[in-house]
């Protein structure tokens, strides 16, 4: 019996592009920063119900993530990624023949010739903006993280030509800023957006929650609490900002006064960053939600690094000795028909 065939890893824009023009059919392109997990897995699924052939891409992008703290702390997962997809991909073959046709996982030099891996924001070279959008609620705090998002899909965009181009519903915020992103630049990809998955508690897969460790993630979920809080009060009627907002901050105030309460080796602690109420398509604040349009209900939380871990706890990668910042986001649908 044959061995079953390797997927390709592809370092190289060129190689990006001499393989693309073998693939078959329709071409999806699934973009990702790595440490895989079942929220990929699901938008891969999506991409391979309506697509021929799949491209995943790997690559951290460092001109979105803000500080050389938070560059360094994406762990380099490759092996175990391109391991993971391939047993996704025994699953998802039709016919015998591979979905997942290839990972595209290039190195900075081929990404961002000019850049100075040690200075990212001196910003030598050519940069996307997406103004106001990219400098609201993820934004406010992290002035060029859209523009770096922005940037490498269109990088992406153009070296694997994809026919769709799949994004998570959790960082909602991207997902417009990516459809502003093909429109202005007359990108020929359809953006498609998929669903955000969530453990059974409420709390959003993230990479980054592996950094979390057990006590750390139990609190998490106070940000999916908020929020869903807020979206009941708007499902049974409420539109007014003020008091939807008002529901959410309650909520995640109550949870931080009880950590803030106990001792330092059971408790975790965070800070609320923000809770916002915003228009679907340009971000802006919203007063009173229209309920044939909806809105989006937003929010960011940092947990702060353990204070005392005990040894017998489990404190998740790096010890507990990292702040984490965790986003999430519902949309509040219609309520009336248009
Ligand atoms: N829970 C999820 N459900 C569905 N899609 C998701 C989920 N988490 C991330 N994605 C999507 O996967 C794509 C790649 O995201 P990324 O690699 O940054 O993962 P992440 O878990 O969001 O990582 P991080 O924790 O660093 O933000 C994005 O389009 C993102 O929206
Ligand atoms: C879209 C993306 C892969 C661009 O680096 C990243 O922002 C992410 O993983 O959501
Ligand atoms: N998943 C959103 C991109 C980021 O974490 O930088």
């Amino acid at each position: 019996m044959s061995a079953p065939p390797t997927t390709p890893v592809l370092r190289t824009v060129s190689s990006m592009r001499r393989f693309r023009s073998t693939l078959p059919g329709s071409v999806s392109l699934v973009p990702t920063m790595g440490m895989l997990h079942s929220g990929h897995m699901s938008l891969i699924r999506l991409a391979a119900e309506q697509t021929d052939s799949i491209v995943i891409s790997i690559y951290a992008n460092p001109t979105q993530l803000a500080t050389a703290e938070e560059r360094a702390s994406y762990p380099a997962t490759l092996e175990a990624d391109v391991a993971a997809l391939e047993r996704l991909d025994d699953e998802l073959r039709r016919d015998g023949a591979a979905r997942i046709k290839a990972v595209f996982a290039p190195t900075d030099e081929e990404m961002y010739p000019y850049l100075d891996s040690t200075d990212v924001a001196s910003g030598l070279g050519a940069f996307v903006t997406i103004s106001p959008l990219a400098g609201r609620l993820e934004g406010a705090d992290q002035p060029a993280h859209f523009n770096g998002v922005a940037t490498v899909c269109l990088k992406l965009f153009n070296a694997v030509k994809p026919h769709k181009a799949y994004f998570g519903e959790k960082d909602f915020q991207q997902t417009v800023v990516i459809r502003r992103l093909v429109q202005d630049f007359l990108v020929d990809t359809d953006v498609v957006v998929g669903e955000t998955v969530r453990e059974d508690d409420g709390l959003a897969l993230s990479s980054r929650n592996a950094y979390l460790g057990s006590r750390r993630r139990k609190v998490a979920t106070v940000l999916w609490r908020a929020l869903c809080a807020a979206a009941k009060i708007y499902q049974d009627g409420e539109t007014r900002r003020g008091e939807i907002l008002a529901c959410s901050l309650t909520e995640a105030k109550r949870e931080q006064s009880l950590q803030e309460q106990m001792n330092g080796c059971d408790r975790a602690r965070f800070e609320i960053l923000y809770l916002e109420l915003s228009d679907l398509d340009s971000m802006e604040d919203v007063e009173r939600v229209n309920p044939r349009k909806g809105a989006l209900l937003s929010g960011a939380i940092r947990m702060l690094p353990l204070e005392a871990a005990t040894g017998a706890e489990n404190s998740g990668l790096r010890n507990g000795a990292d702040w984490i910042r965790l986003i999430d986001s519902i949309v509040l649908r219609p309520t009336r028909g248009l």
